[in-house]
């Protein structure tokens, strides 16, 4: 299973970069979560902001593929939900991708595009953060799947 993480912003912290391949190199057995990371744009409206990062972000997006977006507004699934999806999709073109907005959220055109919302929590979380908490539930469902004993619920 590849999961394709596309995320504004190219500077993330230590701790944020720490955190995130603390995660994402514990996968095994055939899944990966790659990186790609698309500059933030600058602007006094959050509006235009998000509207000028929706371009890399969906031209990251393969074409095809299951995408989600994360969104405080979103469903808010349990990790075993997560992992589901994850298994029908990994016996369905064995690709998905995560998206993550920058300081202005996610602008229309990349929810629309967007199979599915997801939501952490209905708390609005920095989305440097966001990047650490997705690596750890990818890395949590594919221990359910996989019978690992880091999941214990
Ligand atoms: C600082 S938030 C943007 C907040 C923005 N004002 C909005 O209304 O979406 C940056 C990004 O982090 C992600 N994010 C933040 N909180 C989230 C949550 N509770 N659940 C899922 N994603 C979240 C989203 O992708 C969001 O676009």
């Amino acid at each position: 299973m590849r999961l394709d993480l596309i995320a504004v912003g190219t500077k993330p912290p230590k701790w944020v970069r720490e955190g995130y391949n603390e995660y994402a190199e514990r996968l095994g057995r055939g899944w990966r979560l790659s990186l790609t990371e698309v500059a933030a744009a600058r602007s006094n409206n959050a509006a235009q902001v998000a509207e000028r990062e929706a371009d890399g972000l969906l031209r990251a997006v393969k074409d095809g593929v299951p995408c989600i977006a994360f969104d405080e507004r979103g469903e808010a699934l349990s990790t075993r939900q997560w992992a589901e999806h994850f298994d029908i999709w990994s016996h369905h073109g064995g690709r998905a991708a995560l998206l993550i907005g920058g300081a202005g959220g996610l602008a229309p055109a990349v929810l629309q595009r967007a199979d599915r919302r997801w939501s952490l929590s209905p708390l609005t979380l920095p989305h440097m953060l966001v990047r650490v908490l997705v690596a750890e539930q990818v890395y949590r469902a594919w221990t359910l799947l996989s019978g690992h004993p880091y999941h214990r619920g």
